[in-house]
């Protein structure tokens, strides 16, 4: 087996062995003046340093059942059944829908952060990037002395592709992909586990898209954090993913190793799905995850 489709295996056992995310039987209403059940009943594993992609079209539920498990909706949503619990890597277990105030705000940035589509654009426009990130350390990290605080923002502007000196810039001052590393660098501050990111290139152009990504795939790699990454972009998905939910009304159709999905879909909306994308159908050659095998009739 190659080295590649190995560390894919090992993945896929590590999320069925050593979950860092549990959520079980998870549903979200929107009860305004009609009644939508916008999430129904989804359970799945994370697993720890995974990419578990979700799919799936325009108001299937991605969005919300995300914002759910983070506990960022706001009424008329309202969790309806289930849980979601984090299991850190110091071994201890927390039900999220047992957090509250202070503890759920520490949580947030420490243990599971966000970065959303256009989120560039909630950068504050008259505060430095420096002292945009600053904050964060000055408010979950307050004993951090000023020295180590400000070195610890420079390596993080560096680590995702951005020369320090930006540090000294206006977010309007920076084009669209840099704000997004930014705010990327600001997701992986605390050093999380999970890291949830819903479209977080979509408003970006393809060559910048792939660049960012090919960061977040090598930051995983290397710092270990799980993500889930949201989009309605299967092909995109089907390229980073180690496993892909496909959601449909609500539901969680399908749930697999990526190149299985694609190879062998089972459920008949999924066929669909794949369908849709004439990238991914007819002449397969360009598509980077296609399935190969070897000799030994393994999968590379
Ligand atoms: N504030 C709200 N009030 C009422 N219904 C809502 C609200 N927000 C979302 N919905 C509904 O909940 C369902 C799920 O929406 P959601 O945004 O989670 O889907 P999504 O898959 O993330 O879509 P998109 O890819 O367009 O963001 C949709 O039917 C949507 O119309």
């Amino acid at each position: 087996m190659s080295e590649q489709a190995q560390a894919r295996v090992d993945r896929a056992h590590t999320a069925r062995s050593h979950p860092v995310l549990t959520v079980e039987d998870f549903s979200v209403e929107y009860r305004g003046e009609r009644v939508v059940q916008a999430v129904k009943n989804v359970s799945f594993e994370l697993g720890r340093g995974e990419i578990l992609g979700l799919a799936g079209e325009s108001g299937c539920g991605k969005s919300t059942l995300a914002y759910g498990i983070n506990r960022l909706l706001k009424p008329p949503a309202l969790v309806t059944s289930g849980s979601a619990h984090f299991h850190s890597r110091e071994g201890y277990s927390i039900d999220l829908g047992e957090l509250r105030g202070d503890d759920l705000r520490a949580f947030r940035w420490d243990k599971i952060s966000m970065v959303f589509q256009g989120a560039m654009n909630s950068l504050n426009p008259v505060i430095t990037i420096r002292a945009q990130l600053e904050d964060i350390f000055t408010t979950h990290r307050p004993e951090m002395r000023k020295n180590e605080r400000r070195e610890k923002c420079a390596e993080l502007l560096e680590r995702v592709g951005v020369d320090r000196s930006r540090l000294n810039s206006y977010p309007h001052e920076l084009s669209g992909g840099m704000r997004q590393r930014v705010m990327i660098a600001m997701a992986m501050a605390l050093d999380p586990q999970i890291m949830i990111m819903d479209e977080p290139t979509t408003a970006l152009d393809v060559v910048v898209q792939r660049e960012i990504l090919r960061e977040i795939t090598r930051l995983r790699a290397e710092l270990g954090f799980a993500v889930i990454f949201i989009t309605h972009d299967l092909p995109l998905l089907l390229e980073i993913s180690d496993r892909i939910a496909v959601m449909r009304e609500g539901e969680i159709v399908e749930l697999g190793d990526a190149v299985d999905l694609y190879t062998n879909p089972q459920h008949p909306y999924t066929k669909r799905l794949l369908a849709s994308f004439p990238s991914l159908t007819g002449a397969r050659g360009g598509f980077v995850r296609e399935r190969k095998q070897d000799p030994d009739g393994e999968v590379a």
